[in-house]
């Protein structure tokens, strides 16, 4: 056994390899140490090898998905070896081979379970994607291929070698495969051969997959493309043991076609993940009204890549609106998801060769649901563009539906081995089988009655169990009389307390039913083949429905949330504008409303003239609250939906960059400031004029003097270079005076008040620089012992007077020139020297000329005496 183990385990790797022994996986050696640890299971040992115990653990087969999770989610892939054949064949193959009685039942691993590939419902969240993501470097692109394999979403987009973590972070693969030794993979990858990441492979395995002789229908893909689908094939090859899962025709994701945000962003924004690691106080958990799995999963890719195409954007919102404006019309939509089942997992697991009767059921409900709604939206007149190009998808399965609906009980089991799930009067044979077992099994209690009387023992029951079939049981005193030679009983077994045996004619009746039963299971094991079959040739306008009753449920959902909570309409534009009047934080509104608080709604108005808003202000005043609420509202918008303010007029956003409250990244070996720099140092190389940019509080991770300095260069270079609208949060009243300079610049502050002595943050936005800070206010707010504040008071004191006296930190930059004046006189001082020393002869100068020459170029360099 060890040597079949030992086997198996090689071409598991690093992998846990289960290993079925009867009713139970059986884990070894150091992959039981680490299951046992994981799953908090005992570690026991079995046999020994070389002379040392075998580490050993087990899990029971009926519960192995629940052991299977917890494995996955501890990082852990897993390769089941099962029996592929039966105690008996192996016996007989034995034989045949001449190995005597040796006779080990032949194991084979028949899949690899890891975290990109699952497709049960059990090991799935529901309202999440769980996408497999591979990585081919090509020149200096990467392709990225991306599959959600539970429903077969395929994606394939190329992306410059530094837009890799952008990308990932927006997709979010709970696995990635990179080729062997490639340097720029991300932590946690799995290797995978180089050559399996070919682009011809790629292309000529995706086209045999859909049929096409050209992959020209689905997109224009380049050679990056299909070295991912190359790889992301071979692998799903890989794990599957040769069953591919439901992969659907590749979507081409254009770059430019959304709004681009960086991993930075993404989570300072906290869209779909809090800063906690939790979907819990993330952007998605406030504004998920979806009623179905697949609903949600929709929102989350909305939310995750929101468009950056005014025409897309607003057929989403003209179908949003619609529903907003009717709620009679989005009540019946909504009674009619809330019945939906999620068909696109269950058509997942059909064509992995995983699905149940059940997964048949839900496709048969789930599409009969479909045919209902396009019934009622064929009513609705006029019928907003994007229903109407739903509209089609939505029916078109009638056969099948009437086949399921015939074929299936109303609410078919999940286990497909013991029957019972073909309807009455589908199959009459079946039918037939079926009549048999019922008559066997009245018959069976028609004999019991009649040995009772027979023998006189009132206790006498007939039992059935796996082992013995039918039986007769009578209790240890009765037995006597029934073990006579000529009781017509036969003895089968003595128990502590009972005696059980058989009789010809409930043997003869237990093979009737027997028979009939097998064959009955057989039968329905036939129709459940042929009708995966009819569901797995209809895949492609299944998972089409599946789509549309997804974004039909997003567009319900957003329109319901919309309703609730009071948002608007966002009018798209194609200027630069950024105007909101009224604007609220959902997340920030929805927290201060549970404890009975209200949010003060705040505008905001960035144009092409006054493009940059420098925010100053207390603690605690509202500044980043500000700042993210208008970053959530053009993602909101940008996505499709409603926003949370009165109005809204949203110029496209080709970037969004966040820049707020440094976190320490100490676990990538970067401080606080440093992490603050590179995110500060993208957005200045990557924004471009249509990006919007908030920034909170850059430079507050280091000195006073370099923070204000680099602050005030940033803001500048913003202003200047970039000339996108921007959101500036900052503590440096100094920063102020670049009010002067900057025309599109403008002063704002957050409102607050001491009454009392007492700070009063009114988390209201004013025109103007902030008058004072209050810092000392908001740290007695929060409690600094009171000795700590009057000292820092008298400090404070102190500091101030200096400040008068010598012009404090913002003096002599008065005649500061402008950015990009300053810039350019560098640039053309730089170009002077450059001229000199161009047309400098050196070989033609003395030493005498040749230090003068230098002593010259240094003092044009500013450098030295004049
Ligand atoms: N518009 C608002 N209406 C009501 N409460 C608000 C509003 N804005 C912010 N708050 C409350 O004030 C708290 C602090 O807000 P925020 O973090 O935005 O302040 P800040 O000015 O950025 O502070 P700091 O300068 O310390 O970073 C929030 O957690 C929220 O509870």
């Amino acid at each position: 056994m060890m040597q079949q183990y030992f086997a198996l385990k090689e071409q598991a790797g690093d992998c846990l390899l289960f290993y079925r022994m009867g009713d139970f996986f059986e884990l070894f050696f150091d992959d039981a140490k680490k299951a046992a640890a994981v799953l908090d299971i005992a570690l026991t040992s079995r046999g020994e090898n070389n002379g040392e115990p075998v580490p050993m653990c087990g899990v029971p087969v009926h519960a192995a998905d629940s052991y299977l999770a917890r494995l996955i989610r501890a990082g852990c892939r897993v390769a089941i070896a099962e029996q592929v054949e039966t105690p008996a064949e192996a016996k007989a193959r034995a034989k045949r081979e001449g190995s005597g009685s040796k006779s080990l039942v032949a194991r084979d691993i028949v899949r690899f379970v890891t975290a990109g590939t699952l497709t049960e419902d059990t090991l799935l969240e529901s309202r999440s994607a769980n996408v497999l993501a591979a990585l081919a470097p090509v020149r200096d692109t990467v392709g990225i291929a991306a599959i959600d394999i539970s429903t077969g979403e395929m994606a394939l987009e190329c992306v410059a070698a530094d837009g890799v973590a952008a990308a990932l972070s927006r997709i979010g693969p709970a696995e990635i495969v990179v080729p062997e030794g490639w340097a720029g993979m991300p932590d946690g990858s799995i290797e995978r051969p180089r050559a399996t990441f070919s682009s011809e492979a790629g292309e000529a395995r995706l086209k045999s997959l859909h049929g096409v002789a050209t992959l020209d229908a689905f997109g224009a893909f380049d050679r990056a493309h299909m070295a991912g689908a190359g790889g992301l094939i071979a692998y799903l090859d890989h794990v599957g043991r040769g069953t591919l899962p439901l992969i659907l025709p590749p979507r081409l994701r254009e770059a430019g076609g959304h709004l681009a945000m960086d991993e930075a962003t993404r989570a300072s924004l906290e869209v779909t993940i809090s800063t906690g690691g939790t979907r819990k106080g993330s952007l998605i958990d406030c504004i998920d009204r979806c009623l179905t799995g697949a609903g949600a999963r929709q929102l989350a890719e909305d939310l995750s890549a929101p468009l950056a195409d005014a025409g897309a954007i607003r057929e989403r919102l003209e179908s949003v609106a619609w529903l907003h404006g009717d709620p009679l019309w989005r009540e019946d939509l909504r009674r009619a998801l809330r019945a939906l089942p999620d068909i696109g997992r269950a058509l997942g697991r059909i064509v992995a060769g995983r699905g149940s009767p059940r997964d048949l059921g839900q496709l048969r409900d789930g599409l009969s649901e479909a045919r209902t709604l396009h019934e009622l939206l064929q009513q609705v007149d006029p019928l907003p563009a994007l229903f109407r190009r739903l509209l089609p998808v939505l029916s078109g399965h009638g056969a099948l539906v009437e086949l399921l609906t015939r074929a299936l009980v109303p609410s078919p089991p999940t286990e497909r081995g013991n029957g019972g799930f073909v309807a009455e009067g589908y199959d009459a044979a079946l039918d037939e089988l079926r009549t048999i077992s019922r008559n066997g099994r009245r018959a069976v209690a028609a004999l019991e009655a009649k040995y009772r009387d027979e023998t006189g023992i009132a206790t006498l029951k007939i039992k059935h169990n796996g082992v013995l079939g039918y039986f007769i049981e009578v209790s240890a005193r009765h037995a006597d009389g029934l073990m006579a030679p000529d009781s017509g009983f036969t003895h089968r077994q003595t128990m502590k307390d009972a005696v059980r045996f058989n009789a010809l004619a409930l043997h003869e009746e237990a093979s009737r039913i027997a028979e009939a039963g097998g064959r009955a299971l057989a039968a329905e094991d036939a129709h459940f083949e042929e009708l995966v079959e009819r569901a797995v040739a209809a895949k492609e306008a299944i998972a089409a429905t599946a789509q549309a009753l997804a974004r039909i449920d997003v567009t319900a959902g957003q329109a319901e949330r919309a309703a609730e909570g009071g948002w608007t309409l966002p009018e798209i534009r194609d200027d630069n504008a950024l105007i909101v009047t009224g604007g609220r934080h959902p997340v920030v509104e929805t927290a201060l409303a549970a404890s009975g608080d209200r949010f003060v709604a705040n505008d905001c108005s960035l144009s092409e003239r006054d493009r940059l808003w420098l925010i100053g202000g207390p603690n605690m005043g509202g500044k980043s609250t500000f700042l993210r609420q208008n970053a959530l509202i053009v993602l909101l918008a940008q996505a499709g939906g409603f926003v949370p303010a009165q109005a809204a007029q949203i110029g496209i956003v080709d970037r969004l960059f966040s820049r707020v409250g440094a976190s320490d990244n100490l676990a990538r070996g970067r401080s606080t400031f440093m992490v603050e720099m590179v995110e500060t140092a993208a957005i200045l190389s990557q924004a471009t004029a249509r990006s919007f940019v908030i920034l909170d509080e850059v430079g507050r991770g280091t000195s006073t003097y370099d923070g204000l300095a680099l602050a005030w260069a940033v803001a500048e270079s913003v202003h200047e270079t970039v000339r996108c609208r921007c959101l500036f949060a900052t503590h440096y009243h100094e920063l102020s005076r670049l009010a002067e300079t900057c025309d599109a610049l403008s002063l704002h502050h957050a409102r607050a008040r001491e009454w009392k002595g007492d700070l009063v943050l009114l988390h209201e936005l004013a025109e103007g620089p902030a008058d004072r800070s209050y810092g000392l206010a908001v740290a007695r707010l929060a409690g600094l012992p009171k000795p700590v504040i009057a000292r820092a008071k008298t400090i404070l004191d102190k500091l101030e007077k200096g400040r008068v006296a010598t012009g404090g930190l913002g003096a002599g930059l008065g005649d500061l020139p402008l950015f990009a004046a300053a810039a350019e006189a560098e640039v053309e001082q730089c170009d002077t020297l450059r001229e000199a020393l161009r047309t400098l002869d050196v070989d033609a100068l003395s030493p005498r000329e040749a230090l003068d020459m230098l002593y010259a170029l240094k003092r044009d360099a500013g450098d030295g005496p004049a």
